[in-house]
């Protein structure tokens, strides 16, 4: 159980409702305090009864960092296409600025954070699939679990306008008691059964590679397109999301892992790839494209790995990638530092090839203006990234909405990481669709890009159950 330090929240939210008074507008609160660790998929469980539709899941690959958030203190959303990056960075520069953040703790991913994304590509024509997204969306959760480099922390987080009053704090103070008495109180539900699978025209999307690969032979200014296609599946009775996660945990450990509920729907996946992750002026990211399947004894894995390392369609798929995101750190980076021979990066269903980025960032650069900068990477969009992006837009079937779009975290104090949503899917109730793309280049072969749709498909489906482990 956490001791609650009443007192200095209290203090805190008494400071805010003046503060709000004053000023004539919202003030934030956030408290923090260590606490001792708990598992952060049964935290995200214990939200089940009392916070449904208002939760989010985040870990990394190597699992530093954990965040669990429930509730939305507040939001910041938006459909607006122009700027939007820059937009959500000032809304949250202004609801921060005049905050009262009482931490003690120098850690990241404490105090003040949102949690969220952005669509893939604001401009594309909206389906209903989406309709429960913005897109930019990002969460400022009530609660939140943190747990940095083994270390757990709860934050409190309380938005006070001027006509609050001391009820704010018994109320708060009712809902995080609940939270923490449904930690011990997990119940064990009736897991979903897939009824139906149906792969959304797959000979349409082959037929889009065919002639996306004939345009880029006659020698378009296009050289590389990422089209991805979408799987819709029927299940007999709502999908538990926190059975998906406890799968994606046990069978994705070296991908982010992550859920987004909004309005009902949840988006959830496990992704292999970083976009960017800032700590003070410590920038990591990272080139993944070029892909291989799994061999089944550890001489075949070996092998198909040399032979993805070293087939030439792969690496000039790759080779985009890092050319792109090489050029795009060195504009904000005081130095750039990546290997010289590309690696190898294996997951349970596939592998890929790797290229890790770090670098020092000048002091003027964002979180948020480098995904602005890198998204979307050849990886996701293509070669050149505006010509790329257009023919997405006018000839694939799918709404990609935040898949393959950056998702994650951004602090109080400028830290943060994003993911390149990709191996994900969105449940809705008795129903999801999972997401998987390919790039496309002059020596794509449609049926074998068709093939390794099919491998990034499975990581979702097995969690959805839809794959025998
Ligand atoms: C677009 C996806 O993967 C990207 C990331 C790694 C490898 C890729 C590839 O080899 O085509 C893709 O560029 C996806 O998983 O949906
Ligand atoms: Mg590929």
């Amino acid at each position: 159980m956490v001791t609650i330090q009443e007192t200095e929240l209290k203090e805190g939210i008494l400071e805010a409702i003046e503060k709000a008074k004053t000023l004539s507008k919202l003030v934030l609160v956030s408290e923090i305090q260590e606490i001792n660790q708990i598992d952060p998929l049964t935290f995200f469980i214990a939200g089940h009864e009392a916070f449904f539709g208002e939760r989010f899941f985040w870990k990394d690959p190597p699992d530093e960092t954990f965040i669990i958030g429930m509730g939305i203190c507040n939001q910041i959303q938006s459909d607006q296409a122009a700027d939007r990056f820059f937009h959500v960075e000032n809304e949250w520069k202004q609801l921060i600025d005049d905050a009262i953040v009482m931490n003690r703790y120098k850690t990241n991913a404490v105090g003040p954070l949102m949690f969220g994304g952005f669509s893939f590509d604001p401009l594309k024509e909206k389906s209903k699939l989406w309709d429960k997204f913005s897109d930019s969306q990002f969460h400022i959760p009530t609660f939140m679990y943190s747990e940095i480099e083994g270390k757990a922390y709860l934050t409190t987080n309380v938005i006070c306008t001027q006509n609050d009053g001391e009820s704010l704090i018994e109320k708060l103070n009712t809902e995080r008691q609940a939270l923490f008495t449904a930690l011990h109180d997990i119940q064990t539900k009736e897991i979903h059964q897939l009824k139906e699978e149906i792969e959304i025209s797959p000979d349409e999307w082959k037929e889009n590679v065919h002639s996306i690969v004939k345009e880029l032979k006659q020698g378009s200014q296009l050289e590389k397109v990422v089209l991805a296609r979408e799987t819709r599946l029927y299940f007999d009775k709502p999908v538990q999301v926190e059975m998906v996660l406890a799968q994606l945990l046990e069978f994705q450990k070296e991908s982010f892992i992550f859920a987004f509920e909004s309005n009902g729907d949840c988006f959830i996946g496990a992704s292999p790839e970083r976009l960017i992750k800032k700590s003070s002026e410590s920038l990591v990211t990272t080139c993944l494209a070029g892909s291989i399947a799994r061999g089944k004894t550890e001489k075949e894995d070996k092998m198909l790995g040399e032979e993805l390392l070293n087939d030439p369609k792969n690496q000039i798929e790759h080779q985009f990638v890092v050319q792109m995101i090489k050029e795009a750190m060195e504009e904000v980076c005081e130095e750039v530092i990546l290997p010289e021979k590309t690696h190898l990066l294996k997951m349970r269903d596939i592998q890929h090839l790797h290229t890790p980025v770090i670098g020092k960032a000048n002091e003027d650069t964002s979180l948020l203006l480098l995904v602005d900068r890198l998204h979307p990477t050849p990886a996701l969009g293509g070669m050149p990234k505006q010509a790329a992006v257009e023919k997405i837009r006018k000839v694939e079937k799918l709404d990609r909405g935040f898949y393959g779009a950056p998702l994650g975290w951004l602090d109080y104090q400028g830290n943060g990481e994003f993911a390149v949503s990709i191996r994900s899917g969105l449940i809705q109730k008795d129903e999801a669709s999972i997401f998987a793309g390919c790039g496309v280049v002059k020596d794509s072969n449609p049926e074998s890009e068709y093939i390794e749709t099919k491998i990034k498909f499975r990581p979702m489906l097995t969690a959805l159950g839809g794959i025998n482990k």
